[in-house]
């Protein structure tokens, strides 16, 4: 059974869109996995530590057989494909992967929490989910788009489509 799951991109290190259109083109091509829309993509003011570069954000919609821990092992296997190193926390990454939503599944361990514990936080991650489903709900019902309304602003710019490599 096949499940939509969205998917979170961010790089702020080496080529931030390129990071992230190689990242899209990757998860289309894991098993069992079809893209169903990637987002525009936006540059947004750093999140944490303020001396680190602008990230560039967006988000991936992929309809999915893997089971929501595959799915992880195949993110973290594509961040570090991408020479992710974790110096620190919330500081710069050349690639970050975050399992958004996945179908109505609420999930709770110690690897993964979905949906994600930040997404109200986040507009650079609310934004991309909007542009690729203005009628996303979280499991529990409650509208995106009301979440975007609420969140804290990161000075998102969208990305012209000719700036993506
Ligand atoms: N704007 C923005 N800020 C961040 C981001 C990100 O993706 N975008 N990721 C971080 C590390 O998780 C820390 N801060």
């Amino acid at each position: 059974m096949k499940t939509d799951a969205f998917i979170g991109l961010g790089s702020n290190l080496k080529a931030p869109a390129a990071q992230l259109a190689r990242a899209v083109a990757e998860l289309a091509a894991l098993p069992t996995t079809t893209l169903v829309a990637q987002s525009p993509f936006y540059t947004s003011s750093p999140v944490g530590p303020q001396n680190q570069p602008d990230f560039v954000n967006g988000a991936a919609w992929i309809s999915t057989e893997l089971a929501p821990h595959a799915l992880l092992d195949q993110l973290q296997a594509i961040e570090q494909a991408h020479g992710r190193e974790r110096l620190q926390h919330w500081g710069p990454r050349t690639l970050d992967l975050d399992l958004l939503i996945f179908g109505n599944h609420e999930l709770d361990d110690e690897r993964l929490t979905v949906p994600h514990r930040e997404l109200h936080n986040r507009d650079f991650a609310l934004q991309p989910l909007l542009d690729l489903k203005p009628d996303l709900t979280l499991p529990d019902g409650t509208k995106i788009v009301t979440l975007r309304a609420q969140c804290p602003d990161n000075r998102l710019r969208k990305l012209p489509p000719p700036d993506y490599p």
